[in-house]
């Protein structure tokens, strides 16, 4: 398999975001042939072909949206299995359909069913149920877990009219064209709350990415209350937009905060305000089977009294729901392991053309979040990227390169003239977490532990941006101690 290589990260633009590229993925019509199974399914009437009971069935689970489906009605992954390998109109593996559906739900998911084919010598394969409900809609059914949604244990959201949630605010002003999204600043009219509005145009978005909108405002919903992460107020969507209402960060990213601070911070400013939180974020969401694969400066965010607040969470992926396969993410942030990877389009193209399953490509972890956040605390203390190149190829050799060089990081530092400004114990840091491989790279709960972390802390020091020292400072327990600690 032969991969586009993503773009470059070298400009801090919304534009370096990479790996959504192409276009809409496209749902054929289903072909009558592919009805024609001679298989059984358990539990259905009676006489009915196996593709009516399947559409019924799907129609009814995405209509129920979390309400229980009678038992007749169910069609569990087994029977899926039987009603694709035993197709008429047999793909080269055998188990590889697409059905493109009807349906009158405004319901969103997507999912993939993994289909096993008895008859084919592919140990795995995938198949991909597309739903289009109403205006064009695309949602897919996981039947591999359908015992999920027949229990009822679904999240079940309140779809309420677009001008409802738009009608409660006034003043808005855009502020940001993102990649996926517009952000508005707006103010709530009863409580006078500011808010960011982030409105989704589902046009400009790559159908195969719609169901990442659903994820994002799931996540959002799950981390109510949790520190570090910006705070969502209300949300919406429908065929044609989703509006998410977020707490606004007044205190800008931490791109904007750097610059304040003459483009760089100081060790324990940067330890305070941005690495002890987002650690703590990240071990919040690393425990919660979140991996945010597009952790940057500008998701990075402040609220107005200068605590840290995560923001964007399109790319995340929830572990055991979606696959850790694909590159997502900004070059320039992209651990090693993701450099390379094909796009999700790229990913579904192969799993429909080639016969491939997601489970085929080997898959990364929480760590390429750990390795991002190295690259941002470089930033933060130098002012530089460590690692800068227009392709794929060029940045891994680069890391390569860099890391595996005598000095490694420490040579960067030399070449930037930044080594003096840098204490050892922040350089220790840094180095255990700008590992290539990632099964070396510390979790976030043990870099919690990590000295430069633990001294910042004990320092006396304003807390929030307050006042701002030039001073470097070195840990009393060592480095050594710790890692012998995580090892
Ligand atoms: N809650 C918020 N309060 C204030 N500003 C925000 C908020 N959320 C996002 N922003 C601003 O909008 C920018 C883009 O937000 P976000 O990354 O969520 O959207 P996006 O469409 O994915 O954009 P991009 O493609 O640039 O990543 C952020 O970098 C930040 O400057």
């Amino acid at each position: 398999m032969k991969f586009s290589g993503p773009k470059s990260g070298r400009k801090r633009d919304r534009d370096a975001a990479v790996g959504y590229g192409g276009g809409a993925v496209t749902h054929p019509a289903p072909s009558p042939t592919n009805s024609s199974s001679s298989a059984s399914v358990n539990s259905r009437p009676q006489g009915r072909g196996l593709r009516e009971a399947f559409l019924s069935w799907l129609h009814r689970l995405v209509a129920g949206r979390g309400r229980k489906v009678s038992a007749t009605e169910q069609l569990t992954s087994h029977n899926i299995e039987q009603l694709s390998v035993s197709s008429a109109q047999e793909p080269p593996y055998g188990a590889r359909q697409r059905f493109s559906l009807r349906s009158n739900s405004d319901s969103i998911c997507s999912y993939r069913v993994s289909t096993q084919s008895r008859d084919s010598a592919v140990s795995k394969s995938s198949t991909d149920f597309y739903f289009r409900g109403g205006n064009s809609r695309r949602a897919a059914l996981d039947l591999s877990d359908g015992s999920q949604y027949l229990s009822g244990a679904a999240p079940v959201r309140e779809v309420r009219s677009n001008t409802s949630i738009i009608s409660a605010y006034t003043l808005f002003r855009t502020t940001h064209r993102g990649s996926h999204a517009k952000i508005m600043k707006a103010r709530h009219k009863r409580t006078h709350e500011r808010v960011a509005l982030k409105v989704y145009n589902k046009e400009q978005i790559a159908a195969i990415l719609w169901q990442n909108i659903s994820k994002e405002i799931r996540i959002l919903t799950m981390a109510n209350g949790v520190n570090g992460i910006v705070q969502m107020s209300d949300s919406f969507e429908d065929d044609n937009q989703a509006v998410v209402a977020l707490e606004d960060c007044m205190g800008g990213t931490l791109i904007s905060q750097m610059a304040q601070k003459g483009g760089q911070l100081s060790e324990r400013t940067c330890v305070k305000t941005v690495v002890k939180p987002l650690l703590e974020a990240l071990a919040w969401f690393h425990s919660s089977g979140i991996v945010l694969r597009d952790l940057k400066p500008e998701h990075i965010m402040f609220d107005s009294t200068g605590k840290l607040r995560l923001v964007d969470f399109f790319s995340a992926a929830i572990v055991g729901e979606d696959s850790l396969v694909s590159r997502e993410g900004t070059l320039a942030y992209m651990a090693p392991e993701m450099v390379n990877r094909p796009t999700p389009e790229e990913v579904f193209n192969e799993v429909i053309g080639n016969g491939l399953s997601e489970a085929d490509f080997p898959a990364y972890t929480e760590k390429v979040d750990i390795w991002s956040l190295g690259v941002i605390i470089f930033e933060a203390l130098t002012g530089r990227q460590p690692f800068l190149a227009e392709t794929a190829e060029d940045m891994r050799d680069m890391q390569d390169k860099t890391l595996a060089s005598h000095g490694g990081l420490r040579t960067s530092l030399d070449s930037i003239k930044m080594r003096e400004y840098m204490s050892p114990c922040a350089l220790d840091f840094l180095t255990s977490v700008m590992r290539i491989d990632p099964d070396e790279r510390p979790s976030a709960e043990e870099l919690l532990d990590h000295p430069w972390v633990m001294s910042a802390c004990k320092a006396p020091t304003p807390t929030g941006w307050g006042q701002d020292s030039t001073e470097s400072f070195v840990s009393t327990t060592t480095s050594r101690q710790w890692a012998a600690r995580v090892r």
